[in-house]
């Protein structure tokens, strides 16, 4: 088996306010092999976010280890961890972050030009990926003028424009309709696969789950396997 995208090993995460201690991640292990596509579940305020923006490098956790291209991610300087992050790692959260003033092309563009990308290779990159999400029709709009659906396609565009390893995503559905869920669970999934790239995706929707290779869940801070309940 090929080495994983991602490995995550032994992540702590306790938060202290004001007196109170809370220990939401304890010790969390988890393995993202190349290609593959994850599905993260488990209760309002299990951990799901806090193990994904640990994992992209965004937070830095209490204690643990992100092993991304064979080295601690944690470990790394500022700068170093940036430049893992926006070489390997894309977000795609439950609301798009798109920027409002920018067009669809420029939104999913501007990744690539902060990686360094000269103009027409960045606008190059971005209208390859957003054709590929169906969007070759919705270049020039603003997100204002994008539906929810596409709003997340343009997202997702943009989380892979500068073909990252690995995808993690925080509810990337969660504001949509059923349907219009299941158009967009269905462009990432097709997106991942054409980039190459392993996701991660935490969803309450456990039959989007059911769709996903493999379902893991946080059980008092640690990562098991998903077992469908019984009936
Ligand atoms: N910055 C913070 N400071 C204090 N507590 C926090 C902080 N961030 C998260 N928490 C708490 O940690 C717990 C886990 O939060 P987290 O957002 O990781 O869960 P989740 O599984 O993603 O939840 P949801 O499904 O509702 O998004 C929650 O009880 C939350 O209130």
């Amino acid at each position: 088996m090929s080495e994983p995208a991602l490995s995550i090993r032994n992540l702590v995460r306790i938060y202290e306010t004001e007196g109170e201690r809370l220990e939401v991640l304890r010790g969390a292990d988890l393995d993202l092999y190349p290609g593959e596509l994850v599905g993260l579940v488990g209760p309002s305020g299990s951990g799901k976010s806090s193990l994904l923006h640990a994992a992209a490098l965004l937070e830095k956790p209490t204690a643990g280890e992100v092993i991304i291209e064979g080295r601690d991610g944690l470990l790394l300087s500022d700068r170093q961890r940036t430049a893992v992050r926006r070489r390997q790692i894309g977000f795609v959260y439950q609301f798009h972050h798109l920027l409002p003033e920018l067009d669809a092309l420029e939104n999913v563009a501007l990744p690539r030009r902060i990686a360094g990308a000269r103009a027409s290779e960045a606008r190059e990159a971005a209208m390859e990926r957003l054709q590929a999400l169906g969007l070759g029709q919705r270049l020039a709009h603003r997100p204002g003028q994008l539906s929810g659906g596409e709003q997340q396609r343009v997202a997702i565009a943009r989380a892979l424009v500068n073909k990252p390893q690995i995808l993690l995503a925080d509810e990337p559905t969660g504001n949509l309709d059923p349907n219009t869920s299941d158009q967009v669970f269905d462009a990432l999934r097709a997106a991942c696969r054409d980039a190459g790239a392993a996701a991660l995706v935490a969803t309450h929707n456990l039959a989007l789950a059911e769709r996903m290779d493999r379902v893991v869940t946080l059980v008092e801070g640690v990562v098991r396997p998903y077992e469908r309940p019984a009936g």
